[in-house]
């Protein structure tokens, strides 16, 4: 087993929520304090890590991004290296973000090139989203870079695969949390109560309107209730639910009209159940738009490494706040084939390991082509 699969499988036992990435990010920093020191400078933002090398003839910093949360799911995938933590899972491949990271890390420290790199390993992607405080961070201002790049795993190809393409690759995204409250009593006496059961049900159904008929069927939305909390016992009447979901679309207009349907309708359920309701709208990301001039750089190299299948790919309605960095800063994300049976967000999601080192080996190449002159 190579060294960055074992890390993976370190790093696999350990997810940890959004912003509480702790033993995550003291493994990371015991194995950065491990590399030659000479030219690598450390600084922690939050449980978040920046990592620079620096070049020995620098005329621009290039920066990698990987992403280092889990998710709350429960692994259910048997392995020997499964979650150490209960509900916990890396259930969309920052484990292996992470350890392909470390991998490219460890080559530029020892075999700098010209220019430097900036390595960011970025708390809470699955929310609330560490992307954009950690960008108006000082420490990250001090060495923003000039380019930037990530990479997410793809359970949908082969290891050996690399897809993505120029402009919109990944949705425009907002969360969703709503309480409905109305008036609980006996199971056996309705007409007594607001029974918050069927004004969320009601509401549900009608969530499904947005996109089949307010959002134009040329520019897709997804609108997803995840989970759905209400009531205590079989005989009695709810008096409050509360549903938690994500709005996705392709463009931010689409978003805006999203919203602003969700809460009409929120309305008209406050009138016909006679209850009261309260939305907060979470964290939003901004859509991954890959810029077309390094897009095309970077197909071209792709599309010439013997090792790598390369796939235009289409857009898809995840979210990424990696996006709010390729806002700022020229870039680029693509999707790393993974071949695994089971996709993101599944508690079986098992990846092909034999990703990390292609990874680790293409994204050296390809920085070391960047980076010198
Ligand atoms: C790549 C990926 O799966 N990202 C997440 C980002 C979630 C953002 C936020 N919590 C939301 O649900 O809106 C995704 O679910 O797409």
């Amino acid at each position: 087993m190579s060294q960055f699969t074992a890390i993976r499988r370190d790093l696999h036992q350990i997810p940890e929520l959004g912003f509480q990435e702790f033993k995550t990010q003291a493994y990371l920093l015991g194995y950065l304090q491990s590399l030659p020191q000479e030219r690598m400078e450390i600084k922690t933002w939050r449980t978040g890590i920046l990592v620079k090398i620096n070049g020995r003839n620098p005329s621009k910093t290039i920066g990698w991004r990987t992403d280092i949360d889990g998710l709350p799911i429960a692994e259910q995938t048997g392995l020997p290296f499964a979650s150490t933590h209960e509900g916990r899972m890396h259930a969309c491949g920052h484990d292996l973000h992470m350890s392909i990271a470390l991998g490219v890390v460890t080559h530029f420290a020892s075999n700098p090139a010209d220019d430097h790199f900036l390595f960011i390993f970025q708390p809470a992607e699955e929310g609330p989203g560490g992307a954009e405080p950690m960008m108006a961070s000082p420490e990250f201002r001090e060495w923003m870079p000039d380019e930037i790049y990530a990479l997410h795993i793809a359970p949908e190809h082969p290891a050996g695969t690399i897809a993505t393409k120029p402009g919109l690759l990944f949705a425009n995204t907002s969360e969703l949390f709503i309480d409905i409250r109305g008036k609980g009593g006996h199971a056996a006496y309705p007409h007594e109560t607001k029974d918050m059961v069927v004004a969320a049900s009601y509401f549900i159904t009608q969530l499904q309107s947005i996109v089949s008929r307010n959002v134009d069927p040329l520019d897709s939305a997804v609108v997803t209730v995840g989970k759905m909390t209400a009531g205590t016992v079989q005989n009695v009447i709810a008096d409050h639910a509360r549903l938690e979901g994500t709005i996705r679309t392709l463009s931010p207009e689409a978003m805006e009209k999203a919203k602003v349907r969700v809460q009409a309708l929120l309305k008209g359920i406050e009138t016909a159940f006679d209850c009261e309701t309260e939305i907060d709208c979470g964290s939003g990301y901004y859509q991954v738009f890959n810029d077309p001039e390094v897009t095309g750089r970077f197909v071209q190299f792709a599309t010439q490494q013997p090792d790598i299948q390369f796939v235009q790919s289409r857009e898809a309605m995840t979210g990424e706040d990696f996006g709010f960095m390729l806002k700022e800063i020229p870039g680029l994300m693509f999707w790393l084939g993974v071949g695994s049976d089971y996709g993101l967000h599944h508690a079986k999601l098992t990846p092909d390991e034999k990703a990390i080192e292609t990874a680790i080996s293409f994204i050296n190449r390809y920085f070391t082509h960047l980076g010198s002159r």
